[in-house]
């Protein structure tokens, strides 16, 4: 869908528009239509020179991302390799006899940008983002852009832009030779018609982007910052081959000249589509977009409330995280605590929040003053007589928080959203005392708040649809990702990856050294290994939670004394300077062997011998065993509708436990195995080291057939 309009003025300029709102994406059906309409202009005599733009205040939002997962799923045609890059914006624009600029305002991003870079000049407002993020979803640029950037912007330049995905504004893209000049989004179309006509009449250089060479450094130079961006990616991201794709592209052109580079630019663009790397990230765009997408709750027509005055109970780390966000995003905020010092305590919290953002100049002064004058205290429920919705994010305690809704029903406003920030509680636990199970919900941010863009909308069975899409709309507004779960044990992401921690603990009883599995997992892709990550999250909270689930799930949770073995040993993990690694002042970890010790004591007591296959288990086996559970878990998550799709707990699992998204996300990954042989394997297990590693029915349903885990992405 999509395609380009053309309109040819009195001052002889063509006018070609890219009609695909509302980021006017280059569809096949817009490249087609661009193609068709530039060679009309080329022909036709009352036209003179050429300006291209986008409808609606937005030039291109890069190449269709509905185009790649179809061509990826095999339901679209690729286009003929070198059609786009070579034919259309090189030997059609680039080439074409009249001039051609383009007026850029929003975005300019991947295949947009590179349209405006085959033109010969470019004309952006100040504020428009230029960029080619390419490499965020697995490909490099694939119409030219890997020819074109370095020349207009320089080797460096264009290489932190690729690797980066970080698009520059108008006013940057002006000092970086990007553009030509900066116009106001009034004046930005004649700007473009003049400077066209200028080129035309030798008034204005006339600029084959292909054809400069004077932002390309010698060779030896340009091969000396190739091979260092080189290392970096190979540093940072081991697992990845796109990005040294993209330097050797890069270098291909530097050294045998841009066609050259174009041609083997098309090639590789064209594996990387295909590769697993590109249809995760894909998978992963996609499904980020589709959290928002309810069946039964955001498809009924309701409208969101305006949220208009927020209520946060507890000024703690979460409470006051909390606060900051929606301060951050103009919700007016009252945060209550018990008494003045707890107050002024949160207050400074947030202060201190903002205060970080300014001095990472991410935030001005003034900005900073408007938003803290959000943000009022108090000590009593009096002002909560008009605000629209409460989060409490008082500690863990069932009785005081069923006490504090018995309070909040009595002064909050009938309409107002209760909302508990809870990972441990059943929400029916927290309200029963109160009548208003209706608008009472979770909302489970992860720690730090404002760091982790994931938010668990948990819903009981009573809570109203309403509450759910207007919890959905203030989600999105404060940054967000939001993902609407049921209220179970551990909701979605504590619940998948219960078993993480476990199976390791499982494995080091039986032999396996535990700096290898974190070494494995993380050379896998995850941020944190599980022995890393306990001590994060303290072995006592670790201990608490698998108590939880032991008492709903006791058939599959492993039992053991190493962590209480450890806490006793004063070994409760980061906080206590030491846990399964030890910490130095500045909390970096390194390997203890006197852990061992608490391993031997915790298999002599569990009454287990070291195995000699798992003391010498392979990076592939520990990977398998460590996140096949994990799979397994997801899998009864959806099953049991904890999770409406597979894809919100790929998405969650990518941005709450650090799984890789260049992974797909855990069923999606999973998927790349197949149902069979993870169901085959687990019962293997499970036979071997019991029902811990027992496959769930959804599993063993869809392993009769070898069919996927994932649910279809609507
Ligand atoms: C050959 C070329 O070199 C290859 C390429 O160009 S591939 C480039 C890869 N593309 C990207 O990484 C950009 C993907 N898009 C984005 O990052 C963001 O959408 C954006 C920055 C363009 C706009 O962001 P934002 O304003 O927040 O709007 P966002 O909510 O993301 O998108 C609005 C709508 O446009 C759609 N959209 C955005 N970019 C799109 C794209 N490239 N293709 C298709 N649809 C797109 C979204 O799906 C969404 O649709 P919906 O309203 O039905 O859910």
């Amino acid at each position: 869908m999509g395609s380009t309009e053309m309109e040819v003025g009195p001052d002889g300029v063509a006018v070609i528009r890219l009609v695909n709102p509302p980021v006017n994406d280059l569809s096949l059906d817009v490249l087609n239509s661009l193609k068709e309409n530039y060679d009309q202009a080329l022909q036709r005599d009352d036209v003179r020179a050429i300006v291209i733009t986008g409808v609606e205040g937005m030039f291109c939002g890069a190449f269709d991302m509905t185009a790649i997962r179809d061509i990826q799923a095999g339901k679209a045609q690729a286009p003929k390799q070198g059609y786009v890059a070579v034919e259309i914006f090189t030997d059609t624009i680039e080439a074409g006899k009249k001039p051609s600029v383009a007026a850029i305002d929003g975005m300019a991003l991947g295949g947009g940008l590179e349209v405006a870079m085959s033109c010969h000049a470019r004309i952006s407002t100040s504020y428009a983002q230029l960029g080619n993020p390419e490499l965020q979803i697995g490909i490099i640029p694939g119409f030219g852009g890997t020819q074109r950037l370095p020349r207009l912007v320089g080797v460096s330049k264009s290489l932190e832009m690729m690797l980066t995905s970080k698009p520059v504004k108008g006013e940057e893209a002006l000092t970086l030779g990007l553009v030509d000049a900066i116009a106001s989004p009034a004046e930005l179309l004649s700007t473009a018609r003049l400077w066209a006509l200028d080129i035309l009449e030798g008034r204005k250089p006339w600029v084959v982007t292909l054809d400069k060479t004077d932002k390309l450094k010698p060779l030896g130079e340009a091969e000396d910052i190739l091979n260092f961006a080189r290392t970096q990616v190979r540093e940072q991201n081991p697992n990845l081959e796109h990005p040294l794709v993209c330097i050797d592209v890069i270098e291909e052109g530097i050294v045998s000249g841009p066609r050259a580079g174009l041609w083997k630019e098309a090639e590789e663009f064209q594996v990387l589509l295909n590769s697993d790397n590109c249809k995760s990230l894909v998978h992963i765009y996609f499904s980020q977009l589709n959290t928002t997408k309810v069946p039964g709750v955001t498809d009924l027509g309701l409208i969101p409330r305006s949220i208009k005055k927020v209520a946060i109970l507890g000024g703690g780390s979460m409470g006051s995280g909390i606060a900051t966000t929606l301060i951050v995003s103009n919700y007016p905020v009252i945060l209550i605590e018990v008494d003045d010092n707890s107050l002024q305590a949160g207050i400074g919290r947030v202060k201190a929040n903002l205060q970080s953002r300014v001095e990472k100049g991410e935030m001005t002064q003034d900005k900073f003053e408007s938003t803290i004058s959000l943000l009022k205290g108090s000590l009593d429920y009096e002002s909560f007589r008009d605000v629209y919705m409460v989060i409490e994010a008082v500690t863990a305690n069932v009785l005081l928080k069923q006490k504090i809704y018995v309070d909040l029903e009595k002064y909050c406003p009938p309409h107002c959203i209760l909302a508990s920030t809870t990972s441990t509680f059943d929400l029916n636990l927290i309200g029963q005392r109160t009548k208003s199970s209706d608008r009472i919900v979770g909302t489970h941010f992860f720690s730090p708040v404002d760091v982790i863009p994931l938010l668990e909308i948990v819903r009981t069975e009573k809570t109203s649809l309403q509450v759910i899409v207007d919890l959905i709309d203030v989600g999105q507004k404060i940054g967000k990702t939001p993902v609407v779960v049921g209220n179970g044990p551990g909701f979605a992401v504590n619940r998948m990856f219960f078993p993480y921690t476990q199976v390791a603990i499982l494995l080091a009883e039986r032999g396996t050294d535990i700096y290898h599995i974190d070494q494995a997992i993380t050379k896998f892709g995850m941020s944190m290994g599980p022995f890393r990550l306990c001590d994060l999250v303290g072995l006592d909270v670790e201990m608490a939670n698998d108590i939880r689930y032991l008492g709903y799930f006791p058939e599959r949770v492993y039992k053991s004394v190493l962590l209480s073995l450890m806490i006793a040993g004063k070994r409760a993990g980061e906080s206590t300077g030491k846990g399964f690694y030890a910490y130095n002042d500045k909390r970096e970890a390194s390997p203890d062997p006197d852990v061992k010790i608490y391993v031997e004591k915790s298999r002599i007591m569990s009454g287990i011998s070291v195995d000699p296959k798992l003391s010498t288990i392979s990076d592939k086996e520990i990977i398998e065993m460590i996140l096949f559970p994990v799979v397994n878990e997801a899998c009864r998550v959806y099953a049991e509708g904890i999770a409406v799709k597979t894809s919100d707990l790929d998405i969650a699992g990518v941005m709450a436990m650090g799984f890789p998204a260049y992974r797909g996300g855990v069923m999606f990954w999973g998927d790349l195995f197949g149902s069979k042989y993870i169901c085959s394997t687990l019962e293997e297990w499970a036979d071997e080291y019991g029902a811990f590693f027992k496959p769930c029915a959804y599993l063993v349903e869809k392993a009769a057939t070898d069919a996927p885990l994932s649910s279809p992405l609507d």
